[in-house]
């Protein structure tokens, strides 16, 4: 009804004229509809309606009348608003009719007002299917790809049925659609431009990270200041053709092409977000540095927008791993905890929290990432809940699947030494749901070092050969040194702790120990000593101030285990909120600060308020013991950058507005020193998006529990470890500039290969105690890895599937030995190829490559 509703509301907003009702109101009720059916949300400038209302309709003689009701309402004529912004740059949106006569008045209009006015034509066939029957000016707003009028001889033809039909029956839609209005929740206007809307289902919206504009190259950034020029947008009327010349040039056109944060995404990369965004089940892979992960924050955005944002699951195998792409891991999101037991104990497990059940029924998506870490039980486990909970026995319960990964980087965590390694694609929920797998083949990270390439290629199949051995010892010189300090790689965790520790010695200042609360019901000491052995907090933490520090326990969307952040300082609670109070009011008076110290207002803790920050503070009174541990060292300064918040455009300011700030400094000085709580991390995180975050951080709980949810051990501590040396499995997934490796201790397959593959180039990589026996690649990896395809044969499968399938043919597909045929055809095709041009012959190539290569070949032979 509500979709009704908004299709009336925009073509009754183009046919305005007839209406003379309340225009606000309007804007109003298509902002909450648009809220409600389309993200993000367009929002309408009142003088971006006026124009509208103004110009695209109103060029007879009720304009007059139209302009008067305008002035009363919003203080000024359409003509006035015209005249302000003669030259200041806005968008203008025009749709109009079947009346050709009309439409070229309109432009003259628009050129002769404006010498900077760019007209530009879209026509409707550019549009999907949903957009079209929500009206024109949906339309407008969802269709980024426009033409310039000139490069468009005679505009198109002009049959906007709905204009006219809505004419004559606008009235019967306001009494309708103000009907249907009703059920919905009020939400104040926003009266904001937000030009750059993109629909889910346009298939043309250059596509970006959140990392916003700024990232985006100079071109891109010229273009998304669109709304900065006087730009029309006329709009035609007419039904789109499937697979129109017209639908596929503009496909493959450069503006089609995907941005991410400065990257032109690759045609394979694109071409699983085409799959993804039919809703297919996929896997995709590629060795390290092919750009899975960024192609997949691209994925993510495109599912959002296809699904809405909180119907698609982000999840990861391991917590620094979601961190990279904004999720939580699997675990988490599953509701299983540390997903021991079997698969009816683990239904019952989520069961038991209403969150996660609900979770699983209401996503459509599910993405999992480094899914190589994946055990195949568990990934059946995970089947089994969601087609439990879902009531449907198709895989997944229905959910769409996306799995990325490398099953030559880290396997999954070994709980039974002496099984075999079961992999995520051995598991039958995998058979079951996996439709299509792509193998990613270009290399991003070493793009400026072919041999180092070539070297890691080696090292990931496990077949070193004499040469690389030699060149990978060569690496094991210093770096040079400069500002950038190496990250530092190891295989075992003790070894991680010497490293930290000896950078922990190094800084200035002093030492602040925290001890963990141990209990638990345990009574076997030694088990119970074990168990908590494998805690990631660890029993004592020693930090100071500018440690490099990671979270180690999700916290929230933007602050998850992975997160990695400096230590500014060691500040108590009381002071924290002091602190809190001042930054969420900065221009608060300093009396009342006055007053708070002195006791006579209480420091507020804002605990209504919605603060992620203050829900870190907000914890159990079981932890409140571990802040009570006094501490009676003397008392240190407040670093300055914690006033950061404070110094905005401090030249602007007068010398009153100086002394105050200086004041509310003084003021926390000499909170802090007063009060006698226990100092915790006060700690500058990134956040996924790139931005900082300051969070003083609280003590922590963890348990193992026994079957009826009692612990049988437990630990209270910081959630947080010293983070300047990595253990190489955290370390998966990162893009490490300068990295420093010592691979003495190895003990994984693919360990090794992680380890290197960080590194952008040799120049920028250290390696320690390179053996060549240690590398290796699991055999039934190597197996798996056989049997998959480029992209490019993956889209023609695609394609040859879909043919048989509208030919009504049942035919069996193609047999091995047909295929083998194609082969010898396609290899002799290339060969004579090969020899016309003087190349090597490929005879004893891999057929994936030998497919590529022919494809490549018989273009350019087409093309001459
Ligand atoms: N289309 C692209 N154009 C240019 N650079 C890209 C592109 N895609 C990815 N990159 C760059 O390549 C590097 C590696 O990307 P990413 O971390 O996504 O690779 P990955 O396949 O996930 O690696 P790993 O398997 O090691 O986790 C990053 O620095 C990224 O910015």
């Amino acid at each position: 009804m509500h979709r009704t509703a908004l299709q009336r509301l925009c073509t009754f907003k183009n046919v305005h004229r007839g209406l003379k009702s309340d225009i606000r109101l309007m804007e109003t009720n298509i902002s909450r509809l648009q809220q409600r059916y389309v993200r993000p949300a367009p929002t309408w400038d009142s003088n971006e309606l006026c124009q509208l209302l103004s110009d695209s309709d109103g060029w007879d003689d009720d304009v007059v009348k139209e302009e008067k009701k305008i002035e009363t309402r919003y203080g000024k004529t359409p003509k006035r608003i015209r005249e302000d912004e003669e030259d200041d740059d806005v968008q203008i949106v025009a749709i109009k009719t079947e009346n050709k006569r009309q439409l070229d008045q309109f432009l003259q209009r628009v050129s002769s007002r404006s010498a900077t006015a760019t007209a530009t034509a879209t026509t409707i066939d550019s549009m999907p299917l949903r957009s079209k029957t929500m009206g024109p000016v949906f339309s407008a707003l969802q269709t980024p790809v426009s033409r310039e009028r000139s490069a468009q001889p005679g505009v198109r033809s002009f049959t906007t049925s709905a204009v006219t039909q809505t004419r004559s029956t606008h009235k019967n839609n306001l009494a309708s659609y103000s009907k249907d209005l009703q059920d919905l929740p009020l939400i104040p206007p926003k009266l904001r431009r937000s030009p750059s809307f993109e629909d889910p289902e346009c298939s043309s919206p250059p596509v970006t990270t959140d990392d916003d504009a700024d990232r985006i190259e100079p071109q891109q950034k010229r273009s998304s200041k669109r709304s900065k020029n006087h730009e029309l947008v006329f709009l035609t009327q007419k039904e789109e053709r499937e697979g129109s010349e017209e639908v596929a040039s503009r496909a493959n056109s450069n503006i089609t092409k995907k941005l991410v944060q400065g990257l032109v995404l690759s045609e394979e990369q694109e071409y699983v977000i085409e799959l993804a965004k039919k809703g297919h089940n996929l896997f995709y892979t590629g060795s390290a540095g092919t750009g899975k992960s960024v192609l997949l924050r691209v994925l993510i955005k495109t599912l959002r927008r296809k699904y809405g944002n909180e119907n698609v699951a982000v999840t990861a195998s391991t917590g620094l791993a979601a961190c990279n792409i904004g999720g939580i891991t699997v675990h988490s999101f599953a509701g299983i905890g540390l997903g021991q037991g079997d698969k009816k104990a683990l239904l019952k497990k989520v069961k038991r929290s209403k969150k996660h059940c609900a979770r699983w029924s209401e996503i459509h998506a599910l993405v999992i990432d480094e899914v190589s870490m994946i055990d195949g039980d568990l990934l059946d486990n995970l089947d089994f809940i969601a087609k439990s909970l879902r009531k449907s026995w198709a895989p997944f319960g229905g959910i769409q699947i996306i799995l990325s990964g490398d099953f030559f980087q880290l396997p999954p965590v070994n709980k039974n030494n002496n099984s075999a390694t079961k992999f995520a694609f051995h598991a039958g929920a995998w058979k079951e749901a996996i439709e299509s797998t792509i193998m990613l083949q270009k290399v991003f990270r070493q793009q400026g070092d072919a041999e180092f390439v070539r070297m890691l290629n080696e090292m990931r199949m496990g077949n070193i050969s004499t040469e690389t051995e030699a060149d990978f010892k060569k690496l094991s010189r210093s770096l040079p040194e400069d500002d950038i300090i190496p990250a530092e790689l190891y295989s075992t965790r003790n070894e991680v702790d010497r490293a930290n520790m000896s950078r922990l010695n190094s800084l200035p200042g002093r030492c602040h120990t925290y001890n963990a609360i141990d209990g638990g019901i345990m009574k076997d000491e030694l088990q119970k000593q074990k168990l908590l052995s494998n805690f990631l907090a660890p029993k004592e933490l020693k930090l100071k101030i500018g440690a490099q520090v990671m979270m180690i326990k999700n916290m929230d969307e933007t602050l998850v285990n992975g997160s990695l952040g400096k230590i500014i300082d060691f500040i108590d609670q009381t002071t924290y909120m002091f602190y809190d109070t001042v930054k969420k009011n900065p221009e608060i008076e300093t009396s009342r600060l006055e007053s708070m110290i002195e006791g006579k207002i209480p420091v507020n803790d804002n605990s209504d308020e919605d603060d992620n920050n203050q829900k870190v503070i907000r914890r159990k009174s079981d932890k409140d013991s571990f802040c009570r541990v006094g501490s009676q060292l003397p008392h240190d300064k407040l670093d300055e950058s914690i006033f950061d918040f404070l110094m905005t455009d401090t030249d602007n300011l007068t010398v009153s507005q100086k002394r105050n700030i200086e004041r509310k400094k003084e003021l926390l000085e000499a909170i802090k020193e007063s009060s006698g709580g226990r100092k915790l991390p006060f700690v500058r995180f990134l956040t996924p998006d790139g931005s900082s975050r300051l969070v003083l951080v609280q003590p922590e709980d963890w348990a193992v529990e026994d079957e009826h949810q009692k612990p049988l051990v437990s630990r209270i501590q910081l959630p947080l470890m010293l983070a300047w040396a990595l253990s190489i499995h955290k370390s998966q997934g990162q893009t490490l500039p300068k990295v420093k490796v010592d691979l003495r201790r190895i003990f994984e397959k693919g360990q090794a290969y992680v380890a290197l593959s960080r590194a952008t180039c040799r120049e920028g990589l250290q390696v320690l105690n390179f053996n060549k026996s240690k590398v290796q690649a699991h055999e039934s990896v190597i197996e798996f890895y056989r049997t998959l395809t480029s992209a490019q044969e993956a889209r023609k499968r695609v394609v040859d599937s879909t043919v048989r399938k509208q030919s009504g043919s049942h035919a069996p597909a193609t047999t091995t030995k047909m295929i083998h045929k194609q082969h010898e055809v396609r290899q002799d095709r290339i060969t004579s190829m090969l020899q016309r041009k003087n190349k090597k012959n490929l005879h004893d190539l891999d057929p994936e490559i030998l497919d590529a290569v022919a494809d490549e070949y018989i273009d350019v032979d087409a093309g001459s």
